[in-house]
Order: structure tokens, then C-alpha cells, then sequence
């Protein structure tokens, strides 16, 4: 029941087409890769995922809610890392947390209890109490991806999530989000037009021009292939 399940999904900004009949699962505990170039829909996708836009054609589960019908429901099994940070950055990163916990109706007692498991998870309990504008762009990140786990989601979407961090801190949050699935059961769904994100055990969807190309395990959509080869011939776009 934890999963995700996008069936027949379109949506047009006026007559330009930005998806076209996406279908596809992610199952509880999987990471799925939502790959694609510039343009491809993984935004607009994200958009209809979170209710920002939506649509009537084609139909959303969120751990077995209907997105339309049982909006709060589904909304309240996901957690989301927008591309763009939206951290208070005069706040520390424990206060950050609490706000968001508040929003979710979490009381004093319990939001802390939350608050410290979200940030150990993430290996950023001891900068709890660091203001956010002092922290680097990975620890930011680590501190929006804990704050997304705060009321507990079964689906975690995360749109682009390493946009403008360095090698090292790329790898660290790829992995600790990698782990995250395997270990808690979550179901993650994480955009990105970067190949070296994928690992052969993700579940990889290929999205370009607003449909699927490809939906399997990494390693069969790659093949023999290096998985950027394998894109850049589907897509023709390089990364
Ligand atoms: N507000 C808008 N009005 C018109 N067309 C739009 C609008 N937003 C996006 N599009 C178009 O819809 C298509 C999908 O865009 P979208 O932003 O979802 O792609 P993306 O995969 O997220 O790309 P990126 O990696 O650049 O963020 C593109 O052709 C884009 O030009």
C-alpha cells in the first residue's frame, strides 16, 4: 500500500504538451530514478504530484489514496525536496524542522522526537543547532531532505535534489537517500538528468518529451551500455 502509482497521466500548458499517457509504479522500499533531459516533464510531473497543478487526465495513488479524490490523505504520505531550497536561513536547522513539524499538527514533545531521528538519519544531528545560512550547500540539502521526513511519508519525491553541490556531497546525500528506501521501506522517486545518480538496483524511468522511453531495473535498460551511452542515444541529450 506504501507505493506510488501514476496511470495514464497528461497535461498541456495551453496547446505545448508536457506529458503525454504517463504510466508507471514505484513499489515500497524502491528508489526509482525519474531520468530525463531538460524539458523532458519531470517538473511538471512533480507539480501534479504535489497538487500544484493538476489534471484530469489520468489518475495518482499515493499509498493507496487517490490524489484527486482523497487529496489530504494522499498529501499527507508525502514528503518533498523542491529544487530550489526553501529554508529559512536565519533560522538553525532544529527551528527549520519545527516549523515544518507544526504545519503537520506534530506537538512540542513528539516534533523533537521526529526532529532528532530525521536528522540522524541524514548524519546532521550535530548541526542541529547551526543557523542554515552557516551550513554548505550539501548540509542544507541534508537538513530539507530530514525536514521532508518529519511527519513520517511512505513516499519521499525529491525533484533534482543535487543542483549545484559539489562530487563529494552528490555522493554522500545520492547514498544516504539510497539507503534511506532500503532501509525504512519508503518509496523514493528522485528527478535528475545526472546518470552517475542511478545505481543498477534503482528502478529507472526514462522520460523525454513528455513520455516514457524506458521503465525497468537499471541495469536492464543499460545493458551492456554505460547508463549515460544508453540516455544519450535514447534522448540524445548529453549529461
Ligand atoms: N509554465 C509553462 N508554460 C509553458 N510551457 C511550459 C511551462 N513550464 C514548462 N513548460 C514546458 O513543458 C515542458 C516540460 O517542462 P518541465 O519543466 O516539466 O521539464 P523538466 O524535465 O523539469 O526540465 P528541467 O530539467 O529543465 O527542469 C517543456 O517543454 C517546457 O518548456
Amino acid at each position: 500500500m506504501g507505493g506510488l502509482k501514476i496511470t495514464d497521466v497528461s497535461f498541456s500548458y495551453g496547446a505545448k504538451t508536457a506529458l503525454n499517457g504517463v504510466s508507471f509504479e514505484v513499489k515500497p522500499g524502491q528508489f526509482c530514478a525519474l531520468l530525463g533531459p531538460n524539458g523532458a516533464g519531470k517538473s511538471t510531473l512533480f507539480a501534479l504530484l504535489t497538487r500544484l497543478f493538476t489534471t484530469r487526465q489520468g489518475q495518482i495513488t499515493v499509498a493507496g489514496a487517490d490524489l484527486a479524490r482523497q487529496p489530504r490523505v494522499a498529501l499527507a504520505q508525502i514528503g518533498v525536496v523542491f529544487q530550489q531550497s526553501t529554508l529559512d536561513l536565519d533560522l538553525s536547522v532544529r527551528r527549520n524542522l519545527r516549523y515544518f513539524a507544526a504545519l503537520h499538527g506534530l506537538s512540542g514533545a513528539q516534533a523533537e522526537v521526529r526532529i532528532l531521528a530525521a536528522l540522524e538519519r541524514l548524519d546532521m544531528a550535530e548541526r542541529a543547532d547551526e543557523r542554515a545560512r552557516d551550513l554548505n550547500g550539501g548540509h542544507r540539502r541534508r537538513a530539507e531532505i530530514a525536514r521532508a521526513l518529519i511527519h513520517d511519508p511512505a513516499v519521499l519525491l525529491l525533484d533534482e535534489p543535487t543542483v549545484g553541490l559539489d562530487a563529494a556531497s552528490r555522493r554522500a546525500i545520492t547514498n544516504h537517500v539510497h539507503d534511506l528506501a532500503q532501509q525504512t521501506g519508503k518509496t523514493v522517486l528522485w528527478a535528475t538528468h545526472l546518470t552517475d545518480e542511478v545505481q543498477d538496483s534503482d528502478q529507472l524511468v526514462v522520460l523525454h518529451r513528455g513520455q516514457i522511453l524506458a521503465n525497468d531495473s537499471c541495469a536492464t535498460v543499460r545493458g551492456d551500455r554505460p547508463l549515460a551511452d544508453d540516455f544519450l542515444l535514447r534522448t540524445g541529450a548529453a549529461t
